[in-house]
């Protein structure tokens, strides 16, 4: 008869141990799992990436509801154990369910520690540790604008970013002077905090928090300084603590976590643990990595098979937040008795140290260039001793030795040895995967065996292993697909769409065998930019397609209302259009007027059923304000009244806002022109930036005022005004020729590079030919909004009543 195995906690520790057991000992028990969460198993780590739309639930269930059944699992998923009684050996949940056992594993993880401030109890103050909780982020987020995170960890830098994807206003408060201080350097901590400034976060150093304020939802933060800052929602991220009331509550021994010895088993026989509850040498892991090395130390014991036991673990964490590039590993502190080598270069935002202590490396801190962290930490776990060759550990063979690649390292790997620590894949287990299942890319062994799918630390290993395997020539490029409906990658579409003269998102989907019927948020939007782009008299725009602001040619607002922002050529206006849009918006009631940064109007809070008749009343060209497309051109005053003006921006500025205006692009559009070099206009931040010098023109590209500031990249200098028009028009089409649906041209230039740019503009008849192009297609376009007035049927869905057509219809 087999005997009974009982799991509380059905985390990322405990199943992780079962699934080893199973691999193991596949008959050798009768499971019984229980879990309070009301999931099967799911990989928490990932819950950052759901916080900040890069996946979804259930993309992050590891073994679904099926896994238990093929496994002849009994699992009670929403029910709590409450007792545990080791004499009789059964378990009993609060809901009344028992189980006996034969063993036990306790894997109860850890509980978010709250601080016990005055007010945190309202709503509005949470936690960040389960799919809930990132639920209720992401409910707040269609409510709230400002979050504030208390915790500038791993933890609360995550939930950061993931709350800014969601356009949530964010300050993370932090009580020491530096972020990830149990991660980072002071060093690598600053360059963290500029990097992450410029993502749109703000940082509240040195706070120690008083009290929650508000009356029954939170409304802000108080601190001990006696200042205070506006929340509508709190997450504390301020570390966790080993979840050991059931244990402590029925005899077994608690410390700060479950003592466990090195084969995870407690003091009362019978009864073992693993995960964040467990506190094994004193060590209560807070990271997945030993967490799995634990399991599989237990899965070993519980199966028979001899081993050496469960001796420590050297933890290393990367940071998830996309954009920042931080690692961190080992004892990367200077202490007596130790040296270390430092590579720091401020221009490309890079920072590289480790530490090194009786001729090995024990610590490593990385920023902005990661791809050493593997083969470092293998280092750190390794202990091999680099005596001599220090430097080159850092700085390779450049400076001179024989350091080992990243390939020595990993073909010097034990085959048990773990290559990705957030899904406790070994080394033996990807080689597998590329030898018997034809596994080519990093990608395939992902979808294979799980490796690199988390953190994505492991990759550059996972890479390394591959072209070990198969061979430089072996390895298979990826490609991308533009969303998980296709595994066809951006050029693949628009060749297919070019060569076969597809005209409809659907004759792309079918003629591509598209995954899905309809495509997604992602493909249709993508689908209907590029056919538009090709086939600029052949295709129909789908407008069902588009997203919502699109489709409704007004930017939706918070509370449901729309702005109407008409279009102001260079900034330029005159007292009697001013006077006709106050007209308009007193007529319409509009709650706010507001100068915008581009120098136009926005009229703010306007009724859906108001817009068309609010741009009848404003006869004036639309903005665009909404849509990928060109938005404004900023001018300063130029020669014309500026003293320093070399050159007539604003005729210059106008020009070029006449001529693109109502362009579709795959991302917003942006265009600045300065009149001298004073740069009044800011032309350097925008997508294509003019700026007047002594007899010409500098034309810049790719620049970048937003979440991610990026200044623009000189592309060249002309004389005169028709050859900046003509520049305009063969980048922008270029631009709209090439770049990716929703990529910005700051994004696409570092991408595809300047000197392709360059290159593809150079000669005269390459950029007529572009610009011929971009002609053919703003001579076919329209205002959307005359379009609209006009028409019944389109008005018709403002007004929210059924069109005449539709009402004969039904009679
Ligand atoms: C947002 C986020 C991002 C993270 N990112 C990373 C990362 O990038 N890298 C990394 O290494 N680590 C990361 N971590 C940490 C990692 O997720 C944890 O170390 C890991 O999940 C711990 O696993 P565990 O099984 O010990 O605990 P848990 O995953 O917490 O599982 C314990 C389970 O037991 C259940 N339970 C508790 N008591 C009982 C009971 N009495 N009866 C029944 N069920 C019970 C709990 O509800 C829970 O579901 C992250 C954590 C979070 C929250
Ligand atoms: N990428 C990753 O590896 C990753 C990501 C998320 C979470 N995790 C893990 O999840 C667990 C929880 O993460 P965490 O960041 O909450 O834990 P943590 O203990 O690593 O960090 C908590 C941070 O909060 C700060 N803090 C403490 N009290 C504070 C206060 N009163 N006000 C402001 N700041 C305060 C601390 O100085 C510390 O930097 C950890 O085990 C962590 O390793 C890992
Ligand atoms: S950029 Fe030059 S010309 Fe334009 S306003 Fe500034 S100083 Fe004057
Ligand atoms: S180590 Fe995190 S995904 Fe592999």
């Amino acid at each position: 008869m087999k005997k009974k195995l009982v799991l509380i906690g059905n985390g990322m520790a405990g199943v992780n141990a079962v699934e080893q057991l199973l691999k193991l000992a596949p008959n050798a028990y009768e499971i019984t799992v229980f879990g309070s969460e009301p999931h099967p198993n799911y990989n928490r780590i990932l819950l950052s990436s759901v916080l900040a739309g890069d996946a979804d639930i259930k993309d992050i269930v590891i073994n679904d509801w099926d896994w238990y059944k093929d496994n002849g699992i009994t699992l009670h998923a929403g029910h709590t154990v409450s007792k545990i009684d080791t004499a009789r050996k059964v378990v009993q949940t609060s809901s009344g369910i028992t189980a006996a056992y034969d063993d036990l594993i306790l894997a109860t993880g850890s509980l978010p520690f709250m601080l016990p401030l005055p007010g945190a109890d309202k709503e509005g103050v949470i936690a960040f540790r389960d799919i809930q909780d990132c639920q209720t982020m992401i409910e707040a987020s269609k409510k709230y604008k400002k979050a504030v995170v208390i915790g500038g960890g791993l933890l609360g830098l995550e939930a950061a970013r993931g709350l800014r994807n969601l356009n949530m206003e964010v300050s993370v408060v932090h009580i020491f002077k530096y972020l990830m201080e149990r991660q980072l350097d002071e060093t690598a901590s600053s360059m963290l905090r500029s990097e992450l400034e410029k993502q749109g976060m703000r940082f509240l150093l040195e706070k120690n928090t008083d009290s929650i304020l508000g009356k029954k939802r939170v409304t802000g933060v108080r601190f001990k300084d006696g200042t205070e800052v506006d929340a509508d929602l709190v997450v504390m991220a301020v570390g966790i603590r080993p979840n050991v009331a059931l244990a402590k509550e029925n005899g077994i021994e608690v410390n700060r976590g479950i003592v466990v010895n090195d084969y995870l088993a407690t003091n009362v026989p019978n009864v073992y643990s693993v995960g964040e509850c467990a506190e094994h040498r004193g060590v209560a892991y807070g990271l997945v990595a030993p967490l799995y090395e634990q399991g599989s130390e237990l899965a070993k014991r519980l199966a028979g098979v001899e081993s050496a036991g469960y001796q420590g673990s050297v933890v290393s964490t990367k940071l998830k937040v996309s954009g920042v590039n931080v690692f961190s590993a080992g004892q990367f502190t200077d202490e007596p008795g130790t040296r270390s080598v430092r590579v720091q270069d401020d221009f490309e935002g890079v920072y590289k140290k480790v530490v090194i202590k009786d001729g090995k490396v024990i610590g490593s801190v990385l920023f902005g260039d990661t791809s050493d962290g593997s083969k470092l930490f293998a280092m750190i776990r390794s202990g091999e001793d680099v005596t001599g060759k220090e430097k080159q550990v850092l700085l390779g063979d450049n400076a001179g030795g024989g350091a080992k690649s990243g390939l020595d390292y990993v073909a010097a790997m034990a085959n048990d040895e773990i290559v990705c620590g957030c899904n406790g894949v070994s080394k033996g287990a990807i080689v597998n995967a590329i030898q018997e299942k034809g596994c080519a890319s990093v990608n395939d062994i992902k979808a294979c065996t799980k490796a690199s799918g988390s953190c994505g630390g492991c990759k550059p290993l996972v890479a390394d292993l591959l072209t070990l395997t198969l061979g430089v020539d072996g390895v298979k490029t990826v490609k991308e697909g533009i969303c998980g409906c296709t595994e066809h990658s951006r050029d693949e579409v628009v060749e297919a769409i070019r060569s076969m003269r597809l005209t409809t998102t659907k004759e792309v989907m079918n003629v591509l065998e598209w995954k899905t019927e309809e495509g997604c948020s992602k493909c249709r939007p993508a689908l209907n930019y590029y056919l538009g782009m090709a086939w600029p008299e052949e295709h129909e725009d789908e407008r069902d397609s588009r997203f919502v602001n699109e489709r409704n040619h007004a930017n939706i607002q918070k509370d449901g209302t729309y702005s109407v922002v008409p279009r102001i050529y260079g900034g330029v206006t005159s007292p009697k259009e001013l006077k006709k849009i106050a007209e308009v918006a007193e007529k319409y009631d509009v709650p706010m007027v507001k100068f915008t940064g581009g120098q136009r109007i926005d009229l703010l809070g306007v009724k859906k059923d108001d817009l068309p008749k609010m741009w009848a009343d404003l006869d004036m060209p639309s903005g665009y304000a909404y849509g990928k497309a060109l938005r404004t051109v900023k001018t300063c005053v130029g020669s014309t009244f500026c003293r320093f003006g070399t050159q007539d921006s604003i005729a210059m500025g106008i020009e070029l806002e006449k001529r693109f205006e109502r362009l579709n692009t795959p991302a917003k559009v942006k265009l600045a022109v300065s009149g001298c070099p004073r740069n009044c206009a800011e032309a350097t931040i925008k997508d294509f930036g003019v700026v007047a010098i002594d007899g010409g023109w500098e034309l810049h590209v790719g620049g970048n005022g937003g979440v991610k500031v990026r200044a623009t990249d000189l592309l060249c200098k002309v004389k005169t005004e028709d050859e900046v028009v003509e520049w305009a028009g063969a980048y922008l089409q270029y631009y709209r020729e090439n770049a990716k649906w929703n990529e910005r041209t700051s994004e696409w230039v570092q991408r595809v590079g300047l000197d392709t740019i360059s290159a593809a503009l150079e000669k005269k008849e390459d950029r007529e030919a572009l610009v011929a192009r971009i002609e053919k297609t703003l001579s076919l376009t329209t205002d959307p909004w005359k379009e609209i007035i006009e028409k019944d049927q389109l008005r018709a869905t403002f007004e929210e009543l059924p069109s005449p057509e539709l009402t004969a219809a039904k009679q």
